[in-house]
């Protein structure tokens, strides 16, 4: 054993955010850590000294051997048997109150520790390095390598991701930073409004919206194109330009062989032969990914060199930014343009279609978020960034509903230094499932936890942070959610004109719709809702 007849330096942060290092010893078989204390960073220094102080306070630390978790044939067939794929969700909650707040599961060759409990997630975030890793992407930089592309954000590790990271936080991690997009934002919700209209005329009762994720789909999409390539793409008018529809085709495809983005690179390498279907799938929706986002972005550049040839100032937004500075290569924009649209629309329309679920199936909270608004703004004034804060509920919506619903029901880390946790030794190199739906869903987290009650986010006074580890759907720290603003700011502004203007009902073509993974999680089954027109009687009742 690595660590055997060493002592371990346990660095762990103390309730009050203080840095505790602590030198424990380790001999063959057993380590040992305070039973108080909480992250821990080991490393080996090769002392033999216990630290005399800390004799008797200690718990053992155990080994990875000794962790529970389902059998490595269990999964095999929860996963492929049973479909497991399609209820990562459900899995996670089973396991967790079978096995605990940590647990093991074994993947073909990957062993994978799981962290179901608040705390501990808290933990492994708050003692993460200077540039966290988040899982395995050797696949989507195996197919950057053979393309000569260059890796974004999401894709990036080490010094190119700190690089692009720095870069972007400083363009779009501010809330105040983002509010400069209102006005385009506000465009694409008058677009969204007109195409409710339409849709909804064209059914027999005059409201019903079917399949509300395919109207939020192309909001966010226009969002999207409207903020990262400074140009609209028609996605919400009633004859989409063909080019436009060609691109939605290939953002579908892309979106729907999402699974295979993520399950490609677990085929090995040798079976390509054999089975090359996923592999070159895989590539040529990247293909029609970063070719999408490369048209975008060369017609910007032509733009900017024809008006600086003609001597004109250069104004615009992030892109114009991006290619006037050129702290990014262009290379790197593609990249960053393509990983940021991929990362943005899909979340952000399926949290649009769950919040307007949750509205439809519980009337007394829309109306109480439709009185907020016009006790706020009045009637029918658009609301822009700043009005924002002035709207806790719509606040608390959307972080209600992704609470209930976190498009992401977890998220992934490798350990880059050895590491006790909830007891544990986690060797580094080990990759970790941050457990965020199961944490979510725990009543010591949220009390009545199946409900949907946006009220709890509101903080009663300026001490009161709701900071809860238990739900963090854009992750935590440094390498968080860098759209995370984005879009918040496309679904506040677009929610608040919605309920503004409609009051959103449950149709009868709607049951109760369950959540699905497909690599996120989505509705699995249309959501439709009806759409009627508020009146001074309707904004009476709900
Ligand atoms: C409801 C909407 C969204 C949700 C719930 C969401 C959630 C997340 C989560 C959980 C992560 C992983 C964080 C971590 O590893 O700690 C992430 C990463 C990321 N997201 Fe989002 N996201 C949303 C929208 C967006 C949008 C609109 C954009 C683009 C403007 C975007 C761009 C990214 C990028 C580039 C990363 C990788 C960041 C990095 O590795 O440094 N996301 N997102």
């Amino acid at each position: 054993m690595a660590l055997q007849n060493k002592i371990i330096h346990l660095s762990c942060r103390c309730l009050f955010g203080e840095v505790l290092n602590r030198q424990f010893a380790s001999n063959s078989r057993v380590l040992y850590k305070s039973a108080s204390s909480e992250s821990l960073r080991i490393t080996a220094v090769g002392d033999e000294t216990p630290r005399e102080s800390l004799v008797g306070k200690e718990t053992r630390i155990k080994t990875l051997k000794e962790m529970p978790g389902p059998s490595a044939v269990g999964n095999l067939i929860e996963f492929f048997w049973r479909d497991g794929f399609s209820r990562i969700h459900e899995i996670q909650m089973e396991h967790s109150q079978k096995y605990g707040k940590i647990f093991k599961s074994r993947f073909g060759p990957q062993l994978v520790v799981s962290i179901a409990g608040r705390d501990l997630v808290a933990e492994v975030l708050r003692s993460e390095g200077v540039a966290p890793q988040r899982g395995n992407m050797e696949s989507w930089q195996e197919y950057r390598n053979l393309r000569g592309r260059s890796t974004g954000l999401i894709s990036a590790e080490g010094e190119d991701w700190l690089k692009m990271r720095s870069v972007l936080r400083q363009l779009i991690m501010r809330p105040k930073d983002v509010a400069q997009f209102s006005d385009e934002v506000n465009s694409v919700v008058v677009d969204l409004m007109k195409r409710v209209d339409t849709l909804r005329s064209q059914q027999p009762d005059g409201l019903t919206v079917v399949n509300v994720n395919d109207l939020f789909f192309k909001y966010a999409m226009e969002g999207m194109a409207a903020i990262l390539y400074e140009d609209r793409l028609g996605c919400l008018e009633n004859e989409i330009p063909q080019k436009s529809q060609d691109y939605i085709a290939a953002l579908h495809l892309m979106f729907s062989s999402f699974k295979m983005t993520m399950y490609a690179g677990a085929i090995p390498k040798w079976l390509r032969p054999i089975i090359p279907r996923p592999w070159e799938e895989f590539c040529s929706s990247w293909d029609g990914l970063f070719s999408f986002s490369q048209i975008h972005v060369d017609k910007r550049l032509e733009e900017i060199k024809e008006q600086m040839s003609r001597g004109e100032e250069v104004k615009g937004g992030l892109l114009t930014h991006m290619l006037v500075t050129r702290e990014m290569n262009l290379e790197e924009i593609y990249a960053n343009m393509t990983e940021m649209l991929l990362a943005g629309v899909d979340t952000t329309s399926f949290t649009l279609s769950w919040a307007t679920y949750l509205l439809a199936r519980n009337p007394e909270v829309q109306q109480q978020i439709y009185e907020e608004i016009t006790r706020t703004l009045g009637h029918g004034t658009i609301p822009s960034a700043d009005d924002v804060p002035r709207l806790p509920l719509i606040r608390g919506l959307v972080k209600e509903t992704l609470r209930l619903f976190p498009v992401l029901p977890g998220n992934g880390r490798v350990t880059q230094d050895d590491l006790v946790i909830g007891g544990y030794f986690i060797p580094k190199g080990t990759q970790l499932a941050l457990c965020h739906y199961s944490t979510s869903m725990e009543e010591e987290n949220f009390p009545g936890a199946e409900e949907f009650h946006p009220e709890r986010w509101i903080r009663k006074d300026a001490t009161d942070r709701v900071d809860n580890f238990g739900s963090i759907p854009f992750g935590y720290g440094i390498r968080s959610c860098i759209g995370r603003r984005i879009a918040e700011l496309e679904m506040h502004l677009a929610l608040t004109q919605l309920i503004q203007r409609y009051r959103i009902g449950v149709c009868p073509l709607t049951d109760e719709v369950k959540a699905k993974t497909h690599g996120l999680l989505c509705p699995a089954a249309p959501i439709n809702l009806q759409f009627t027109d508020r009146t001074a009687q309707t904004d009476r009742h709900s």
